[in-house]
């Protein structure tokens, strides 16, 4: 037995399937979890003390890698004076502030605590400011587990198997309309009775993979947007300052009305938020009807770590290495897998994919043609060479700019020699 089997025993007994995140079991690819005890630049060190290149970096928010010294300082710093006031603070307001300045088109931002919270309370913002119920989202695309968002959502929802989920009653999804990514022809013939409130999407989707969305399609849905009178939401919770130095809306060129985020302007503590046009924030309580609310949104030790994340990031041109980093790492795999026919790569920023099949999906179906088996022996043999992968086909993996050229090539001979050895 591993310290990681035992406290994986221990924790089945009080967490159910030992984990607060099923993503986190291995389901999907074998195997028992490890546990860790820390993590720090491109590595995680697990408790039994070994330690491992790290392809999850927190689902996303560790772009400068874990535990970056001046996030640690300004968490630090902060704790020192309040863990939370539940009244209102100023870092909220410089938060806010570095986010507006920095985003187009990001004119009122409102923060919460979650990715889930950001796009539950974007839905029902944007319900409120329309008057309509129904809003469409995109097969593979996953926005948190609020209710009405739990259907055909990617990430752990794909890879445990199930369309939607268990306990949401049908009148919570009554609302949700279903289409197809990369589809406008499936977007417009829902949009044509004009009772859609807004279509939430992950511009870039990375939750059944990584799966950009094509230019065509991210500009049609802005122009369907407005001829039906309906909101375009980005669900930007993973994607922002992984894909483009700012959004994924600049990346595009597109303006989208209301924007979510999470991850990166946490810095890696509990954090979500959502804006965008002003008219349409102004809709929210206490200013309009729409009520929303959290006991610790805008949390100090959150917007400290964000603050600091975000500038350092900025000040520093990170995206300029990530972006490199990612260009170098798809290099070197591109390089290897030329003319296979077996398996596939793909890589935006710091985000990256490796399928198990002939070419690059476009959507949630096409995704289910990979090899799952495979790609679990895979992740298995990276474990063994002391990598840590995202365990599941339907997770991006996410690099940072604490990942070297060496880190790349460690990956890479694993995957020379895996594919010798998995014929
Ligand atoms: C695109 C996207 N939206 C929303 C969420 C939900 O965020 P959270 O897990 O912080 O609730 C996630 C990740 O889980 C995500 O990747
Ligand atoms: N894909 C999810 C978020 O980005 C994975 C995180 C989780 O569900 O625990």
């Amino acid at each position: 037995m591993s310290l990681s089997n035992d406290f994986y025993s221990k924790a089945k007994e009080l967490i159910p399937g030992g984990v607060d995140s099923p993503v986190r079991a291995f389901g999907a690819v074998g195997g028992d979890p490890l546990f860790f005890q820390k993590a720090q630049g491109a590595y995680l060190t697990s408790v039994e003390g070994e330690d491992y290149l790290d392809f999850v970096m927190s689902w996303g928010p560790a772009v400068l890698g874990h535990a970056p010294q001046e996030v640690v300082d300004a968490v630090k710093k902060q704790a020192e004076s309040a863990f939370s006031f539940g009244m209102s603070c100023p870092l909220e307001y410089d938060l806010a502030k570095l986010m507006t300045d920095t985003i187009d088109g990001l004119e009122m931002v409102r923060f919460v605590s979650s990715g889930t919270e950001a796009t539950m309370s974007a839905i029902r913002l944007a319900r409120g400011f329309t008057g309509k119920d129904q809003f469409i989202k995109f097969e593979g695309c996953y926005h948190g587990h609020s209710d009405g968002l739990l259907v055909k959502a990617g990430s752990g929802v794909s890879t445990f198997g199930t369309a939607s989920s268990a306990g949401v009653p049908e009148g919570y999804t009554a609302t949700t309309r279903t289409a197809i990514y990369n589809d406008l022809e499936s977007v417009e013939s829902i949009l044509r009775d004009g009772e859609t409130s807004a279509i939430i999407l992950e511009p870039v989707a990375g939750n059944m993979g990584l799966v950009p969305g094509e230019k065509d399609f991210i500009l049609g849905l802005r122009k369907l947007c407005d001829q039906y009178g309906a909101l375009l939401i980005f669900d930007e919770v993973m994607c922002a300052f992984r894909v483009h130095e700012k959004t994924a809306a600049e990346l595009y060129g597109v303006k989208p009305d209301l924007f979510c985020f999470g991850k990166v302007i946490g810095g890696g503590l509990p954090v979500g938020a959502f804006g965008g046009r002003k008219d349409v924030m102004e809709k929210l309580a206490p200013l309009g009807p729409v009520y929303q609310a959290g006991t610790l949104s805008g949390n100090p030790l959150a917007m400290a770590a964000g603050i600091k994340n975000l500038e350092v990031f900025l000040r520093d041109k990170v995206w300029e290495k990530t972006n490199d980093l990612g260009k170098s790492l798809n290099d070197k795999v591109q390089k290897l897998i030329a003319g296979r026919s077996d398996v596939c790569f793909t890589q935006l920023g710091s985000m990256f994919t490796l399928f198990f099949k002939e070419t690059l999906p476009k959507n949630m179906d096409e995704v289910g043609d990979c090899d799952f088996d495979r790609f679990g022996r895979f992740f298995q043999f990276c474990l063994k060479n002391k990598i840590l992968l995202p365990p599941s086909q339907y997770e991006a993996n996410f690099l940072s700019c604490a990942h070297t050229d060496k880190d790349f090539d460690h990956y890479v001979s694993t995957l020379e020699q895996f594919l010798k050895e998995d014929q």
